[in-house]
C-alpha cells in the first residue's frame, strides 16, 4: 500500500487554478522537494493537502482519506507553514512542548518526561540555548527552528513543511536537511518539503516535484535531475497559469 497517493488533484483560488490533475504515487516513505517559482503554487499545494483551501481529487495517506477533523488529522500529518505568528511571550521550550498536545488528554499538564522529550529535540537541532528564551525575542532564524522542534515531537507518518530553512543560516540548514533525511530512513517518516535551496538538497535521497512545470511529476533526485531544474528555474519565467 502507497503512503501517500494524490490522484487529480485540483487546487487553487476563485478564477485560478494553481495545481492541474496532480497525480503522484509515493510507495515507502520518502523525502520530497516541492520546488518552483514565487507564487507557482507550492504553498497552495501543502493548504490543499491540509484542508485548508477546498480541492478536487484525492489524497491517500496509507491508503485511507485525509480526515477533515483537526483532532483525527493531527495524527497523521503535521503541518509547519511558511509565517507562523505568537503574539505573547512564551518561553521557547513552552512552545515546543506543545507538539505533544495529540498525545494528552484535554488539560493533562505537560511533565517531566515531555520536557525530556522536549530537551532531546531541541539537542538535535543544536538549539538547547534556546530552551529557556522567551520565544518572541528571538532571530527569525532561532525562531524557525524553535516551530521545527515543535514538529517534531509531533511524530506523525506525514509532515508537511513550507519553506523550513527560509530564514537559516547555512549550518542549521543543512543540520535540518539532515533531519529530515533521518525521519525518512531512521523514522519512517514522508517528509514532503517547500524549499528553494535546491543545493542543499544534492546529498538527499528522495524526489523533487517541480510546480513550475506545466505537468508536474516526481523526479529522483541526483546531481543531473537537481541540476537540470535549477537551471530551468533560473531561465524559465514563472509560468502564468
Ligand atoms: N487566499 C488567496 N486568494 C487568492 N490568491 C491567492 C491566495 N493565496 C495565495 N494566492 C495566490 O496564489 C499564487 C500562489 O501562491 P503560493 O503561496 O501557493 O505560492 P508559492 O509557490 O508557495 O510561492 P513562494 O515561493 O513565494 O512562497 C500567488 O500568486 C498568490 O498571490
Amino acid at each position: 500500500m502507497a503512503i501517500l497517493e494524490i490522484r487529480e488533484l485540483v487546487a487553487g483560488y476563485a478564477e485560478r487554478v494553481l495545481i492541474r490533475n496532480l497525480s503522484f504515487l509515493v510507495p515507502t516513505p520518502t523525502f520530497i522537494a516541492i520546488i518552483g517559482h514565487n507564487g507557482s503554487g507550492k504553498s497552495t499545494f501543502l493548504k490543499a493537502l491540509t484542508g485548508q483551501i477546498p480541492y478536487k481529487g484525492q489524497v491517500l495517506v496509507q491508503g485511507q482519506p485525509l480526515p477533515t477533523r483537526m483532532g483525527a488529522m493531527a495524527r497523521t500529518l503535521s503541518y509547519l507553514p511558511q509565517k507562523n505568528n505568537v503574539a505573547f511571550p512564551i518561553l521557547a521550550r513552552e512552545l515546543v512542548v506543545m507538539g505533544l498536545f495529540r498525545k494528552k488528554r484535554m488539560l493533562e499538564p505537560y511533565g517531566a518526561a515531555d520536557y525530556q522529550r522536549v530537551e532531546q529535540v531541541l539537542d538535535q537541532l543544536h538549539i538547547s540555548h534556546l530552551s529557556n528564551r522567551t520565544f518572541t525575542d528571538l532571530s527569525g532564524g532561532e525562531q524557525q527552528l524553535v516551530w521545527l522542534a515543535q514538529l517534531m515531537l509531533q511524530e506523525t507518518p506525514l509532515a508537511l513543511l513550507d519553506e523550513p530553512t527560509q530564514q537559516l543560516d547555512v549550518y542549521h540548514k543543512k543540520r535540518v536537511f539532515d533531519l529530515m533525511a533521518s525521519w525518512v530512513q531512521d523514522q519512517q517518516k514522508t517528509v514532503l518539503c517547500i524549499t528553494h535551496d535546491l543545493l542543499n538538497l544534492l546529498p538527499l535521497q528522495g524526489y523533487l516535484l517541480n510546480i513550475s512545470q506545466p505537468n508536474p511529476q516526481l523526479e529522483k533526485i541526483t546531481p543531473e535531475t537537481i541540476m537540470a531544474h535549477q537551471q530551468f528555474l533560473e531561465n524559465k519565467q514563472v509560468l502564468v497559469r
